[in-house]
């Protein structure tokens, strides 16, 4: 990532303790986002390209193993077939935004991608429920920080949003985020958890004073994840914090966006609210382990007019 790190401010509750989101009118401007900016179809192709080069390519699954993390990382460094890229007419493989994995993946992720200039993101802290004594937490991040880790996502205690408690959430984060080191880090805030979307505004706002570098929405095992309400909300919390700091913070929304379709309607939603800055990787990233084939499978129809058998695609 090459923009500046976000270094954070004291713990600034006014910023946040009156703001209330109306559910009903985040979900109208959020459909009716979608429903007005269509991409025209010759722009398409090169939105979901975009899409490619903002994911952090992820697998987090109890059946990992070196090899599928191997595996997973050739595809990063390839993720569409020859012929398509030629068809598109890129002069170059586009790359995705990075390999997402569980810490003790990423010495093998870091082997597999040397050289390719692809960072490898690791969850830590507990992941996905983060219900660990906070010494071991900040241990986890050292750990895969240690193993060569170039960003960290990590995961907040949810107690502490229902409670209220900004300093509690503000002080664990803070903390999550010295561990880091140079490593950037993403909160992962699991909206799906916390019931109101004024929660998730001040959960954003609490992490990015806390000094997060950007904010995620799920781990991806929430009964609901990234969904497009969610995510307006964020960007909008994410949009004020740089009004008034001039620090801008990346956002990835991440878990169960499987189609190019949500590429599209993801790219658009950072469009409208945000500005172009949002459609490249160092401020955005789709955090997916299934989108990509569906992508793939819409750029060869696009080149070749005709879908591929899905078995051509399976990985990612
Ligand atoms: O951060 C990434 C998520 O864990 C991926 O979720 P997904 O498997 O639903 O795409």
């Amino acid at each position: 990532m090459s923009h500046d790190r976000n270094a954070g401010l004291p713990l600034t509750t006014d910023w946040f303790d009156r703001i209330q989101i109306n559910r009903p009118a985040a979900e109208r401007r959020a459909a009716s986002l979608l429903a007005r900016r269509s991409v025209k179809k010759e722009h398409q192709a090169a939105w979901l390209v975009n899409a490619i080069r903002c994911m952090d390519l992820t697998t987090l699954a109890g059946d990992d193993t070196e090899n599928r993390v191997a595996r997973l990382c050739a595809k990063a460094r390839r993720p569409i077939a020859d012929h398509i890229a030629e068809g598109l007419g890129l002069t170059e493989m586009p790359k995705t935004g990075a390999v997402c994995v569980y810490p003790t993946m990423v010495g093998a992720a870091k082997r597999a991608l040397s050289n390719s200039g692809i960072p490898v993101a690791s969850v830590a802290t507990g992941f996905p429920a983060g219900l660990m004594p906070l010494d071991l937490r900040l241990a986890e991040i050292r750990y895969a920080v240690d193993q060569g880790a170039d960003e960290i996502d990590i995961v907040i205690t949810r107690a502490h949003v229902f409670d209220g408690n900004w300093q509690a959430l503000y002080d664990e984060i803070a903390t999550m985020r010295e561990a880091c080191g140079d490593a950037h880090m993403k909160a992962i805030l699991a909206t799906g958890d916390l019931v109101t979307l004024s929660n998730v505004y001040k959960a954003s706002m609490v992490a990015m004073q806390a000094g997060a570098d950007f904010i995620k929405t799920s781990t991806g095992k929430e009964g609901v994840n990234a969904t497009i309400p969610v995510s307006l909300t964020m960007v909008r919390a994410l949009r004020d914090y740089g009004d008034r700091t001039g620090v801008k913070i990346g956002f990835k929304p991440a878990g169960g966006m499987k189609t190019g379709k949500d590429a599209l309607s993801w790219q658009i939603l950072m469009k409208e609210e945000l500005g172009r800055d949002w459609l490249e990787p160092d401020l955005f990233r789709f955090g997916a382990s299934s989108m990509l084939g569906d992508i793939e499978r819409q750029l060869e129809h696009y080149v070749t007019g005709r879908y591929a058998a899905s078995h051509r695609h399976a990985i990612a």
